[in-house]
């Protein structure tokens, strides 16, 4: 079991397999051309796997891949079907934005994977290529539809942001839950890397928007997951992650490992450390004391909750996963 310096019980990795991405929301990160690409000194999924197991035989029981855009990375599949094979019943997920989900979906399926998260801002074709800077609608809806059919669980993830798709809450939902997808909308959180001045709406805002035609109660959280959850009469689930109002660092139970190798303990502080070394020498020893020290220095909670508006986090969002 993986205890944090706070007493916390860290059961859950979030690996990012590369910063790239092709797309360029306004939230994550805006300013740069698509033309960037990062020079990325990527650990090899055999050097990742090396930790993964390492992470596993310590207490990890959840594995969640992202990025960037984790399918931009080539053999993904392959990497989760070693990680599946080594060791089966674990919550083995994605967060994708659906671009290249179509031709991947009955691929990652094959290869173990349960559960995809797929980032759906709007359903205006003209709304979602002004929030990625790319024309994106018809293909991630292709994404999705795949996902679905091929059996993989599907979440969507909706970031309403003022003045750009704030007006879609109720529409997102809709699409999501008629076909039976869960949902959580997620307030923007300020970083250094997104658009300047854009403001997000915050979870009651959304409550106030759904209430105009629905009505559902509060049921909490369900464990460790940062969404709270709404339910509506018919019994539908959605969510709302609203780290500006509540302080679910309580309880937190993740850690991060980038692509380049750096686990972090924390999404919104820039401390993090190198387990590069350890795993292109295949030291496990190394790399499970680099992982406990990273959690002896877990921060207690986040920064987005205080009062200070000029707390703003420099992590960047494409770096960490999310
Ligand atoms: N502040 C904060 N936000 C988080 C944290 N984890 C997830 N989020 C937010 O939720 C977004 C989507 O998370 P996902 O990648 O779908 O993962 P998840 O919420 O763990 O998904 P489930 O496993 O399905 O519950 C992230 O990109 C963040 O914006 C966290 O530890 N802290
Ligand atoms: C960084 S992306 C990586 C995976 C994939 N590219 C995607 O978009 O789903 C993971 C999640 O982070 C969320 N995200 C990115 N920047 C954010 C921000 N500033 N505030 C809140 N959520 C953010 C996205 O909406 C997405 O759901
Ligand atoms: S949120 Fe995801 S899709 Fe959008 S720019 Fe960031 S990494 Fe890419
Ligand atoms: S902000 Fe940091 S401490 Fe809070 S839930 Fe996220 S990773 Fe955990």
């Amino acid at each position: 079991m993986l205890i944090d310096g706070f007493g916390r019980n860290v059961s859950y990795l979030r690996i990012s397999v590369t910063e790239r991405c092709n797309f360029r929301c306004q939230y994550c990160m805006p300013e740069k051309p698509f033309s960037w690409v990062p020079k990325e000194n990527l650990l090899s999924f055999e050097e990742l796997f090396l930790f993964v197991k390492v992470a596993i035989d310590e207490g990890i029981t959840k594995i969640r891949i992202t990025g960037g855009e984790p399918l931009l990375r080539t053999d993904l599949d392959k990497f989760i079907a070693m990680i599946n094979t080594h060791k089966s019943g674990l919550d083995l997920a994605l967060t994708s934005n659906g671009f290249l989900l179509k031709e991947a979906a009955q691929k990652l399926k094959d290869a173990g994977l349960k559960r995809v998260n797929i980032s759906l801002d709007s359903l205006k074709a003209d709304v979602a290529a002004k929030m990625a800077q790319k024309d994106v609608l018809h293909k991630v809806q292709a994404g999705i539809d795949e996902a679905l059919r091929v059996g993989l669980k599907v979440k969507i993830n909706m970031v309403p942001i003022q003045g750009i798709n704030a007006d879609e809450v109720l529409e997102v939902l809709e699409y999501a839950k008629a076909r039976g997808m869960s949902i959580r909308f997620i307030e923007y959180m300020e970083n250094v890397h997104a658009k300047e001045q854009l403001k997000g709406l915050s979870g009651d805002e959304v409550q106030a928007l759904i209430a105009q035609k629905y009505a559902f109660k509060a049921i909490g959280r369900q464990g460790p997951s940062p969404a709270h959850l709404f339910e509506m009469e018919d019994g539908y689930i959605f969510g709302i992650i609203d780290p500006h109002k509540h302080d679910f660092c309580e309880d937190c139970n993740r850690i991060r490992l980038t692509a380049e190798g750096m686990l972090i303990p924390c999404l919104y502080f820039d401390e993090a450390m190198s387990i590069k070394d350890a795993v292109h020498k295949g030291d496990v020893a190394g790399a499970a004391e680099i992982l406990k020290e990273v959690l002896r220095n877990k921060p207690e909670k986040n920064k987005w909750s205080s009062d200070d508006q000029n707390e703003v986090s420099s992590r960047a969002f494409y770096e960490t996963g999310g």
